[in-house]
């Protein structure tokens, strides 16, 4: 059985999810949904994911839908093969993916969002981005990457000396950051710099940009 992700590449949060089976070399298919045609609050899509946002799984008679949850099944299903994303052999490592899964859901992703949304996406809908809103989640973003650059200096990534779902998960939304004017966010921190490279050099990373640049 395919496991099926409905959703578009251009979409962070379809990109998240792709990502992560990228990097576990699971084979899936991508179910293209009419984002901008409106197709995700069609009742076809809503019985799939009832907020009416992309992505969506489908593995089976199993339907899920939040990015975050769907990396955590597809790391969970596949735990034993490819890349160990979750340290499901150590209990403080697994603990320490979890902090800071909710680090770049909580903290990270509340700050970066708005940026990208108003600097990459209110233009392709023909607006104007929002300076202000801009200006004042750069300022938060700072603030976390300052948090980032102390962690990485003593672990190698987020989690620790390991790669794991939490640094994956900032792939969508840092990609689209990287190419704002602000990306000396990331580049004046050597340590969140270095993380940066570093990751977004796997493979899989490369297969998410590559789709999105399909688009
Ligand atoms: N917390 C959820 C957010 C999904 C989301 O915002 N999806 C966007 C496209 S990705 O940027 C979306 O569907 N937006 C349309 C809408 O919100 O109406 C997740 O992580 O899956």
């Amino acid at each position: 059985m395919t496991i099926k992700i409905y959703g578009v590449p251009i979409s962070t949060c379809t990109a998240r999810a792709t990502a992560c089976l990228y990097e576990k070399e699971v084979d899936f298919e991508l179910v293209p949904i009419n984002f901008f045609g409106g197709e995700h609050k069609q009742p076809a899509f809503l019985s799939k994911n009832p907020f009416g946002q992309i992505p969506a799984l489908e593995d089976g008679d199993l339907t899920l839908f939040e990015s975050r949850a769907i990396t955590a099944y597809v790391a969970e299903k596949f735990k034993e093969t490819g890349t160990d994303l979750i340290r499901h052999n150590n209990l403080k490592e697994a603990a320490l993916v979890e902090v800071w899964i909710q680090v770049e859901s909580q903290s990270f992703d509340p700050a970066i969002t708005p940026i990208v949304l108003e600097y990459v996406l209110a233009p392709m809908k023909g607006k104007t981005a929002d300076k202000a809103v801009i200006d004042a989640n750069l300022v938060k973003l700072e603030k976390v990457l300052d948090v980032y650059e102390s962690r990485l200096s003593s672990t190698k990534y987020l989690a620790g000396d390991f790669y794991s779902l939490a640094d994956l998960h900032h792939y969508p939304y840092t990609h689209y950051f990287m190419t704002t004017p602000w990306a000396s966010l990331v580049n004046d921190r050597p340590h969140v710099k270095a993380w940066w490279e570093d990751i977004s050099s796997r493979p899989a990373y490369k297969k998410m940009t590559e789709a999105i640049a399909s688009c």
